[in-house]
């Protein structure tokens, strides 16, 4: 027989991202972030090989970040708009979780499986965010692809990339629903 969850259940028919520029103050503290993180990094993982690691980036290095990628910006030659929106990212935030994917070798896992599951781990730590009540968005941008930013920034190792920066903090203004994708247009079923 089942044994449902419908609390659980309710909270993954609901749920939904806040955007990182209406999230405040205050920002969870260690011990608050803590069960958020190891419900991340309870996920799924095809041979145990833990394809990934979390950086927690707190204020100061937020600010860091910003001043960088201003640099990174000017040296890439891009656009003063993309510069200034990707800035906004780091400097206007409190409280960021850097998902790293660590890719291992490995004869049975391919990359893309790891890969995967470094995407879970990025959605486990946002709905964990959400679920412990905090407003939470998974953001990229043209800084987390750049190797110079990501080596000089966060010290990456080569090889490593970023999954995701989960931003972490109290809501602001509540987000109008987003459209949600057609059900029907996007399941199909094969009996047979
Ligand atoms: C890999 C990845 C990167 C993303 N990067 C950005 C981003 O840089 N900027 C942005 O506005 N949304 C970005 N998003 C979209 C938002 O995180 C999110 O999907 C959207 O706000 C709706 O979220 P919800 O379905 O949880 O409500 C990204 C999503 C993914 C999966």
């Amino acid at each position: 027989m089942p044994d449902p969850n419908p609390a659980a259940l309710n909270f993954l028919l609901s749920r939904r991202s806040r955007p990182a520029k209406t999230l405040g103050l205050p920002v969870p503290t260690r011990e608050e972030l803590r069960p958020i993180l190891e419900a991340a990094l309870r996920s799924p993982d095809h041979g145990k090989l833990e394809p990934w690691r979390l950086i927690v980036l707190t204020r100061p290095a937020l600010e860091r970040l910003a001043t960088l990628v201003e640099e990174r910006g000017a040296a890439l030659e891009r656009a003063p708009e993309d510069i200034a929106k990707q800035r906004s990212q780091y400097a206007d935030a409190h409280l960021a979780v850097a998902v790293i994917a660590t890719p291992q070798q490995s004869d049975k896992v391919p990359e893309i499986e790891q890969t995967l599951s470094a995407g879970a781990v990025c959605t486990a730590l946002l709905n964990a965010a959400l679920a412990a009540g905090w407003g939470a968005n998974w953001l990229t941008g043209w800084a987390s692809h750049d190797p110079d930013f990501v080596r000089d920034g966060l010290r990456l190792a080569p090889g490593e990339w970023i999954a995701g920066f989960i931003h972490i903090g109290t809501e602001g203004a509540a987000p109008p629903e987003r459209p949600r994708p057609d059900m029907d247009a996007k399941v199909a079923w094969i009996e047979a």
